[in-house]
């Protein structure tokens, strides 16, 4: 039996964004089309670029005939048609307001910014002098600031604007179905969360190698590199999953905090931990089709910035289930091969237990055998997950405040250490794997 649609409205802050044309309109079409609990979103572009509605509609009618899987007719032509446009700066709040507030009708709004963090502040005075409707929410896309004190000085921008609990700062990975093959191998079928602990398990692995460069994000990615887009944004969050207690009450907020409780425990590094327990790296110029470009030659990447395309971080464990274990999180573009995965090494003399357990984004291998116990049943994909949670407003996958600062401790402790210069940036043909 299908439910009853959901109507709700979104309004996108950065529309004309290549990511957010080609992410976000899809994922409005998938929830459109869902067989079961189907959402009818009202979505209001904002850009400065000076597209019309109809030429947002152009746009989006493009993408949603190249996707896959391609929406129906019926459902690209639904979707196409509750897409508005207004062309409006978002450095001048007062042009954003009053072309934007009439359109919203006083109705509770999603508030996507789907804009550089250089342009995060202007977005919140902007929304802030629409004046958010009752109920509203606003969606920030990770990094959120680009250190701790940045990060601080925008929540306290933002809960100007909204209440802390309308703030959604969203990582893709965390809506991922990685999170919940994670989730459901810990308590699920299998049930591995007797082993799940410092007497069973010898390491923890997350790796996201990926054989992509960065390409046309160059400029962008510069500013920020391996360890803020990757370890800050993702990986930090996805260790937490893996090593959090799992909270007795399902509801989101023991979720987040327990999630909160283990990135607490993480130690931060000091400078002797960062000289020998993290890497960095970028790529040269390599041999293979389409590896041929090294990162300096990106465009838009300024070559003494020594932005890494390469990171990965080791350190050890501390909390009571899991003091001692070493954990390694890596990171990197141009690699040589695509592996996405988290890794668990179990003690041989775990009777019945699988001695290796990989889960990654499409499967989970025990001992590598396919393992499919938690395949989530809607098979969305993660912006289209994420979406329908914010408009839904569960927040067990937003990411809080304490969070993201607990994140930036670590992150920004290893960067303290590397301006000291140690370790140093190293570079590796593009195609291969760092030593
Ligand atoms: O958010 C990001 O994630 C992607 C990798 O995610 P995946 O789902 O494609 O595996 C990464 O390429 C990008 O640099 C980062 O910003």
């Amino acid at each position: 039996m299908t439910d009853a649609p959901v109507d709700a409205q979104v309004v996108v802050l950065g529309a004309a964004g290549d990511l957010a044309v080609r992410h976000l309109v899809p994922a409005v079409a998938r929830l459109a089309e869902h067989p079961v609990a189907p959402l009818r979103l009202r979505v209001v572009g904002v850009d400065v670029a000076p597209w019309t509605t109809q030429q947002y509609r152009l746009r989006a009618r493009d993408v949603l005939q190249r996707a896959s899987p391609r929406p129906s007719p019926l459902v690209v032509d639904e979707v196409v048609g509750r897409l508005d446009m207004v062309s409006a700066d978002i450095t001048r709040p007062g042009d954003v307001a009053s072309l934007l507030a009439p359109l919203l009708g006083g109705r509770a709004t999603v508030f996507y910014v789907a804009l550089p963090p250089s342009l995060h502040l202007a977005a919140l005075a902007a929304v802030g002098a629409v004046g958010p409707p009752p109920g509203s929410r606003i969606v920030f896309e990770k990094p959120f600031g680009h250190d701790g004190p940045s990060a601080a000085r925008l929540t306290g921008a933002a809960t100007r604007v909204v209440p802390e609990r309308a703030l959604y700062r969203v990582d893709h990975f965390l809506h991922h179905p990685i999170s919940d093959r994670l989730v459901g191998l810990r308590h699920g079928p299998v049930a591995l969360e007797p082993v799940w602990d410092r007497h069973h398990v010898e390491s923890i692995e997350i790796t996201w190698d990926e054989t992509g460069l960065v390409g046309a994000r160059a400029a962008s990615y510069d500013t920020v590199g391996a360890l803020r887009d990757m370890v800050q944004g993702h990986l930090l969050l996805l260790l937490a999953l893996v090593t959090m207690e799992l909270p007795a009450a399902t509801d989101d907020a023991s979720w987040r905090a327990a999630r909160l409780e283990a990135l607490r425990v993480l130690p931060t590094p000091g400078p002797a931990e960062v000289a020998g327990g993290t890497r960095r790296g970028r790529y040269a110029a390599g041999t293979g089709p389409g590896a041929a470009r090294g990162y300096t030659e990106e465009p838009g990447v300024r070559p003494t910035r020594e932005t890494e395309t390469f990171v990965e971080v080791a350190t050890t464990l501390r909390s009571a289930r899991w003091r001692g274990v070493p954990v390694v999180l890596r990171a990197g573009k141009a690699m040589q091969t695509d592996v996405r995965r988290i890794r668990l090494r179990l003690a041989p003399t775990v009777p019945g237990a699988p001695a290796v357990v990989d889960v990654m984004p499409d499967r989970v291998l025990l001992d590598g055998v396919p393992w499919d116990g938690s395949v989530p049943a809607d098979h969305l994909p993660p912006t289209a997950r994420m979406l329908r949670d914010v408009v839904l407003g569960r927040s067990r996958h937003a990411v809080t405040d304490d969070e993201v600062g607990e994140c930036w401790r670590v992150v920004d402790a290893i960067r303290s250490g590397w301006r000291r210069g140690s370790p140093a940036l190293l570079e590796h043909p593009a195609g291969t794997s760092p030593p």
